[in-house]
């Protein structure tokens, strides 16, 4: 284990023990890495009164201050990529050159944002009086609070630690009980390069309910963003409106992937692979419904089967590695349970559709299913695991009624030539975000967030510092 395997929360720049300890394995092996520190209700009030008390002087800090801390935390995390992605690799299961790579996207968070730091402006707007100027300034939230899942154990904290730190805030983080190790890891080398005592505080947890209900409702924490389901989602709206908590959810999708008869089918494929089994499927922008066109439904399900047939499966440190284990029993079962329901209401298995016990319990084989259809289970829940689920359509319209039939509106994919219609049914999807000819849509520069129920807000891109900041309008009269 490297000396970035830390178990105690991070309070106030300090490591914090607890009596009471959570196991956290790997999911390939079900070894043990780590008894990590449980933080409770009390402790969790502690990590937000440090907030409050670090935020009087970190918001007073210039821009170009915060942005060279920023700047030298996103260089300790590069410069360790391979520790951290090994790390991350371990408790949560992907592959490590997967791993190393989300690294760098969680790092271009912090890069990103130190930049946004220094293009924090306001304006002067123009007078309804002459006597009087308006001066709109912008300012920190506050104390945030960041609750994180355990799909993306690096990137979904930067996405949010980042943005919160460039605009003045102070944060407490709460991790997935899953793959805390990652942000802990993290907070260490934030507080190597010299990020202040108390402006970035990590609280693991077993109990995610108390905890989370503690960051939501105090009064204390004036922003509050959480990815991870719609169920949780909802509740954390309700608990946030007790104190009108300013509120960003990355929620659930699912997400409709099409090929129109027009696509380049092997590109189609190639990016449907890509999207589909990044992180074994468990990606909240996986593709979940693959909708395809009749006329090119055979050719494109035989390209797909003979790539998937390809794809390469085993615990995360192996070379070559194409897909780690699910990270645990319960998201097993769930495939298993959307897999066999399928089957039994007519589906076919083209290809996998078991567990890999050979391998290992959580292993699941990347699977093909045809003859899917709008009413099973599979095609109105998000899958979470390697499961490539085929339906068609006949016409363009259709096509995007089913894409859209659904209470999500994370991202969405198509595949077409026809300038026309890419326009047309980018046009025509409600989703938050459209990959077309991609299956390759998250970057630190663009807005990532949906519509519908899968959330509120935008993270990342030069939109994501706004959940951060609060506008001040200042009249000054008398001046006529
Ligand atoms: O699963 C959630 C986030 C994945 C991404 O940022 O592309």
């Amino acid at each position: 284990m490297s000396s970035l395997t830390k178990k105690d929360c991070f309070i106030e720049g300090h490591w914090v023990p607890t009596d009471k300890r959570f196991s956290v394995t790997n999911p390939a092996t079900g070894d043990v890495l780590a008894e990590v520190a449980d933080a409770d209700e009390d402790l969790t009030q502690r990590a937000i009164n440090v907030a409050e008390t670090a935020l009087k002087s970190w918001r007073k800090k210039t821009a170009r201050e915060r942005a060279v801390l920023l700047r030298k935390w996103y260089e300790a995390m590069m410069e360790n990529k391979q520790a951290l992605g090994e790390l991350m690799s371990a408790e949560q299961g992907k592959p490590v050159a997967e791993a190393v790579g989300e690294v760098e996207y969680g790092a271009s968070f912090v890069d990103w944002f130190a930049g946004e730091a220094e293009r924090i402006d306001g304006d002067i707007l123009p007078n309804a009086d002459s006597s009087k100027r308006v001066m709109v300034t912008k300012e920190p939230v506050g104390v945030c609070a960041a609750i994180t899942p355990w799909n993306f154990p690096n990137a979904m904290i930067t996405r949010k630690i980042a943005p919160a730190l460039a605009a003045g805030c102070t944060i407490v983080v709460k991790p997935p009980q899953l793959t805390p190790l990652s942000s802990l890891a993290l907070a260490q080398l934030a507080s190597e390069v010299g990020i202040p005592d108390g402006v970035i505080n990590i609280i693991p947890t077993s109990d995610a309910k108390t905890v989370g209900k503690r960051l939501a409702t105090s009064p204390k924490v004036r922003k509050l963003s959480f990815t991870g389901s719609t169920g949780v989602g909802k509740i954390l709206m309700q608990q946030c409106s007790e104190h009108v908590t300013k509120l960003s959810l990355e929620l659930g999708g699912n997400a409709p992937f099409i090929v129109f008869d027009d696509a380049d089918i092997e590109q189609a494929a190639e990016q449907l692979i890509a999207c589909k089994f990044r992180n074994g499927g468990q990606t909240c922008v996986s593709a979940n419904r693959i909708l395809v066109q009749k006329s090119v439904a055979e050719k494109f399900t035989d390209t797909v089967v003979s790539k998937v047939k390809g794809l390469k499966v085993g615990p995360g440190t192996e070379e070559g590695v194409d897909l780690g284990p699910l990270i645990d029993q319960d998201a097993v079962d769930k495939v298993q349970r959307l897999v066999l329901s399928a089957k039994s209401d007519g589906a076919t298995i083209e290809t996998g559709g078991s567990v890999m016990t050979e391998l290992g319990d959580l292993f699941y084989a990347p699977t093909v299913l045809t003859g899917v259809t709008d009413d099973m289970d599979i095609s109105e829940e998000e899958i979470f695991g390697p499961v490539v689920a085929i339906n068609t359509f006949e016409s363009e319209e259709e096509g995007i009624e089913k894409a859209n039939n659904t209470p999500f509106g994370l991202a969405s994919y198509f595949a077409a030539k026809d300038t026309a219609r890419i326009f047309r049914v980018s046009d025509a999807l409600e989703y938050g975000m459209v990959g077309v000819n991609t299956g390759g849509i998250s970057h630190a520069y663009n807005p990532f967030g949906g519509i519908k129920e899968s959330g509120v807000g935008r993270e990342g891109s030069k939109y994501g510092i706004d959940e951060y900041l609060e506008l001040k309008t200042v009249t000054l009269g008398g001046l006529g």
